[in-house]
């Protein structure tokens, strides 16, 4: 493999401005039938997302994916959603009860708009049986499956019928995949993006790995149609983890879903908990990445999202931040 890097090491190289103001720039992107206000979601992890959440994320026009950590809310969730007129988008595992899962929303008629199907080992064909099982059962309903790490993986997911893929082995905050295993694109995750991207033929998710804003702008210039991110919304306010006092200072818990307190078993552990900085409401950090990304927008010499495929980069060896913090 040639030019293994990741998001530290990557400048996109500004090009000709386009627009008399960074409000004019557009972030929204389409995602099967729904146009979404940012190209990001929130991780499906249980201290990222809750019900309340996501209902007002799809109320504001925002893309969400349940986790699936509390299996038997989800088909009075899928049922609530569509009621409200708001689209339901949930996960799902590939154990036997999750094909019944499958049949029972078919049956009840509650099919979600998007299943995501969420394991770690996603190029399998324990994958491969559910996401036929799905489009057999919803046939309307826009999968997501993964995740992955290879463009192997994302083209045999792609033949077997996903609409979708996520890409990112162990590039998450809590996982320890990596230390584990070994295995995965931690270290190396946007360079695996570029990599499966260029295999791709349908959207890939980006997941695991964002630490800033400007790493949503790189990953959509390295094929991601959407970015999944945990730790940067795991502190809000809302997040569903617990808050933390320590020494004055208010922080959230976060934990991987692979964690022993997951899991509640320590049985192939491939996650840690640990605890992230408060920072604040949800609603502000959306915003902001709006117009961070309003800005990566201007910079690519663009008016929308598309512009940021097309800018040209260089590789700057762990040196972009120069020592800096954010
Ligand atoms: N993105 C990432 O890098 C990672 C994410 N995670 C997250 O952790 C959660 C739990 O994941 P997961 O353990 O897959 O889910 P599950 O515990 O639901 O396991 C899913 C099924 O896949 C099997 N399985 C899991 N890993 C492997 C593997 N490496 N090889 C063969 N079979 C496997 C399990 O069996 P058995 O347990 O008996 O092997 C089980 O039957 C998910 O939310 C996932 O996204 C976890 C690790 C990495
Ligand atoms: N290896 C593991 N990966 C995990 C686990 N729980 C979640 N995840 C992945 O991390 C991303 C979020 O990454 P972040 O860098 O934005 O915090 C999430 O979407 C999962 O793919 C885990 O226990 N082990």
């Amino acid at each position: 493999m040639e030019n293994v890097f990741d998001y530290e090491d990557v400048q996109l190289i500004p090009a000709k401005c386009m627009v008399n103001s960074r409000a004019e720039c557009d972030t929204s992107v389409k995602l099967g039938k729904h146009s979404f206000k940012l190209p990001v979601v929130p991780a499906n992890m249980q201290t990222v997302i809750d019900v309340h959440i996501a209902e007002t994320l799809a109320e504001q026009g925002y893309f969400y994916i349940m986790h699936r950590f509390d299996p038997e809310s989800r088909l009075g969730f899928v049922m609530d959603m569509k009621d409200k007129g708001l689209i339901a988008s949930i996960s799902v595992g590939v154990k036997k009860e999750e094909y019944r899962f499958i049949e029972l929303l078919s049956s009840e008629q509650s099919a979600p708009d998007y299943i995501t199907i969420d394991i770690a080992h996603g190029h399998s064909n324990a994958v491969i049986d559910m996401i036929q099982h799905i489009k057999t059962h919803l046939p309307e309903t826009f999968v997501i499956a993964g995740n992955v790490g290879t463009p192997e993986a994302v083209r045999e997911l792609e033949r077997a019928g996903a609409d979708a893929t996520k890409v990112g082995i162990g590039p998450g905050k809590v996982c320890i995949t990596k230390i584990k295993t070994g295995f995965g694109t931690g270290g190396w995750q946007l360079a695996a993006l570029r990599w499966c991207a260029k295999a791709a033929n349908k959207p890939i998710i980006a997941d695991g790995g964002i630490r800033t804003h400007g790493d949503i702008a790189k990953s959509i210039r390295f094929g991601a149609t959407m970015v999944m991110i945990g730790s940067l919304f795991a502190g809000h306010e809302e997040s569903p983890g617990h808050t933390i006092e320590k020494n004055g200072q208010l922080y959230k818990e976060y934990f991987g879903s692979a964690s022993e307190f997951q899991k509640g078993v320590k049985k192939n552990v491939e996650g840690k908990k640990m605890v992230v900085e408060h920072k604040g409401s949800l609603k502000e950090t959306l915003i902001e990445m709006e117009q961070d990304l309003q800005s990566a927008i201007s910079y690519a010499g663009g008016t929308g999202i598309e512009a940021i495929r097309h800018v040209d980069y260089v590789l700057v060896k762990n040196s972009i931040f120069n020592g800096d913090k954010l």
